[in-house]
């Protein structure tokens, strides 16, 4: 292992973009389907991970709905998201802000309440046992109306504890951030943080929208803002975070190669740009993955990796106090281990 593959294991990060039935590995696939008694169209790990040859989102889109079907039971949803929670105690993730689609398992007759409880118990007990802090995050599913996403946020009330934001994710094209603006304002009025997937394949107007109608406070993916120059001096210039996912942009055909991913770019506009996962079950990686494929695509500096791994600190929903503390470290760290 390089210098620089050692550093990214080694600094603290944060994950902001991460959907945690997107984490669900082929084997626990298996056994919650066996415990569950339900028929997946799959016979073998092998054959699953066949099947997750994606030429865009909506290929995945339909798969991850499938697999989501052997999540019933509070105890599965606790399985899965301590699975990847110990992932992140692993890599070095100090804090996590998850996404989950409540409209995925709702529609299936699941309540509300078993999805939500099972993720919270995992996340207080990782908390607990390995100091991991988190922020979760409530998605609408953008192919649903938005009535539908309006009822999702009144079946959220009771739970409201728990929940720290909404987000907008599904099929993009076709779904414009418009679409959502009232349930937006609902959410903002109860206090919620803002984010939507925009401009993952949708065109550059979708970030546009999603700033201006939604008023997120951050972006996920944004990758196609880089095709309009005055969005991205006003995403430069606000600070704005984008949550970028690079192995998920290769495997969903967002970008034609890693050595050809606009982080650079993205970086060179003073970009606020942090690295994620996505889905790393189904895009073969999890986040110091991720940055490996990156930092090796693309020759990227110990400079712009610390710059990464703060970025994801900066442009977390922590508080300024804890933001600073996770700062602190990742100069402690890279004052005592340099790869020079
Ligand atoms: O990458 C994604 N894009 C849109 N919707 C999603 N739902 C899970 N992952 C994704
Ligand atoms: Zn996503």
């Amino acid at each position: 292992m390089s210098n620089i593959q050692k550093l990214i294991e080694q600094l603290p990060k944060a994950e902001l973009h991460l959907h945690i039935e997107g984490s669900l590995e082929p084997e626990l696939m298996f056994k919650l389907a066996k415990r569950n008694q339900v028929d997946l169209p799959y016979t073998s790990v092998e054959e699953i991970q066949q099947a997750y040859n994606f030429s865009q989102l909506q290929d995945f889109l339909d798969i991850y709905y499938a697999g989501m079907s052997v999540l019933i039971n509070e105890q599965d949803f606790y399985d899965l998201t301590i699975a990847y929670l110990e992932k992140c105690h692993q890599q070095n993730i100090r804090h996590v802000e998850i996404f989950f689609d409540p409209q995925g398992h709702t529609e299936r007759g699941i309540a509300f309440e078993t999805v939500i409880t099972g993720i919270n118990r995992a996340l207080n007990d990782s908390q607990q046992k390995w100091g991991i802090t988190f922020k979760t995050i409530m998605c609408f599913l953008r192919h649903l109306s938005e009535a539908e996403a309006i009822d999702t946020l009144q079946q959220a009330k009771p739970f409201l504890d728990r929940i720290d934001g909404v987000g907008l994710d599904s099929s993009e094209v076709g779904h414009p951030p418009s679409k959502f603006e009232q349930v937006f304002n609902q959410a903002r009025e109860l206090g919620l943080k803002l984010v939507a997937h925009a401009g993952e394949e949708g065109p550059p107007s979708y970030v546009k929208e999603a700033l201006d109608l939604l008023k997120v406070d951050r972006i996920d993916h944004g990758n196609r803002a880089m095709e309009s120059e005055a969005l991205v001096k006003r995403l430069s210039e606000s600070q704005m975070a984008l949550t970028v996912c690079p192995l998920s942009n290769l495997k969903l055909c967002v970008v034609d190669a890693l050595n050809t991913h606009p982080l650079p770019a993205m970086l060179e506009k003073g970009l606020l740009i942090t690295i994620n996962s996505d889905d790393p079950s189904y895009f073969g990686g999890y986040l110091n993955e991720n940055f490996f494929a990156i930092q090796s695509a693309l020759n990227l500096t110990e400079q712009q990796i610390v710059q990464l791994a703060k970025n994801s600190f900066t442009a977390s929903f922590l508080d300024e106090p804890e933001k600073a503390k996770h700062l602190a470290a990742i100069d402690n760290l890279v004052n005592t281990v340099s790869t020079h």
